[in-house]
């Protein structure tokens, strides 16, 4: 079976744009799990514009009273800085069950490529010793969708010491929006094998959503995780919206305002 881990970035992004406490990411988390997510999965970024390390501690309290997995992403190589200490030292404090590793770069809208597993395996391979010395399942970031040597490099992350790869699904989703999926699909169902065959596990992410998921997960064998936030939360708008406005209307027919004309 295929773990749902969601992640609730997005909900910190809509209570920084007010600096109160609303929407709370815990609470958002706790339904995520109480609806029947496995997991979640936050990528605090080094400028803090969604997730806090504050967020991070709240969040792995709330995952281990649940006991279920808590998934941290980030880049290790980012420097500390006010506000934000850093994926090893947030990891070395809350020890998360998964830590994925993600070659952003500080001024990056969102994460957009994987790790050059040839080219980063050197200064990898200590900082996913250290992350499984915590006792953190380590996962990295990796492209599926490029020509087959890049595919084939995936297997060298077994070598670095990595659990898992996540698999970017960024030009997958695109692929699927435009229409022809196929020889993407086929592309990630290769990168899967040859992970598999290396002997790591394989997750995937980014921009997943209730379109393109069940034809990836019937395409792509063996993917033991999804993490998925963007178009989870928007869904989740859509989904929620009905309910509450129909709260707010029966609250303003209860007639205590002034009568409508
Ligand atoms: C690694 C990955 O694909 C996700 O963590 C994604 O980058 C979410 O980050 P943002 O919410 O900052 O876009
Ligand atoms: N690892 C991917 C993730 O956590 C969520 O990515 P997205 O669904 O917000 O694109």
């Amino acid at each position: 079976m295929t773990a749902l881990s969601v992640n609730v970035n997005k909900i910190a992004v809509l209570r920084n744009s007010r600096g109160g406490a609303e929407p709370d990411v815990v609470r958002a988390a706790a339904a995520c799990l109480d609806a029947g997510a496995h997991g979640i999965t936050v990528h605090p970024r080094p400028d803090a514009r969604h997730i806090r390390a504050d967020d991070v501690y709240a969040l792995a309290a709330l995952t281990a009273a649940r006991g279920v997995e808590f998934n941290l992403e980030g880049n290790p190589f980012a420097p500390p800085r006010a506000g934000y200490p850093g994926f090893l030292a947030l990891c070395e404090q809350v020890r998360p069950a998964q830590a994925t590793l993600v070659p952003d770069s500080d001024a990056q809208l969102t994460s957009d490529h994987g790790f050059d597993f040839t080219r980063d395996g050197a200064r990898l391979r200590p900082l996913v010793d250290a992350l499984k010395a915590l006792g953190c399942r380590v996962s990295l970031f990796a492209d599926a969708h490029g020509d087959k040597a890049q595919r084939a490099s995936i297997a060298e992350a077994a070598s670095i010491g990595a659990d898992r790869v996540e698999l970017y699904t960024g030009p997958y989703a695109e692929a699927f929006e435009g229409g022809s999926s196929e020889a993407m699909l086929a592309r990630f169902a290769e990168a899967a094998r040859i992970a598999q065959t290396a002997g790591l596990g394989v997750n995937a992410g980014h921009d997943l959503s209730q379109a393109n998921l069940e034809a990836f997960l019937s395409a792509v064998p063996g993917v033991l995780e999804v993490s998925i936030g963007h178009a989870l939360i928007s869904e989740a708008l859509y989904a929620g919206l009905p309910a509450t406005v129909h709260a707010y209307v029966a609250i303003v027919d209860r007639g205590l305002g002034a009568k409508r004309a």
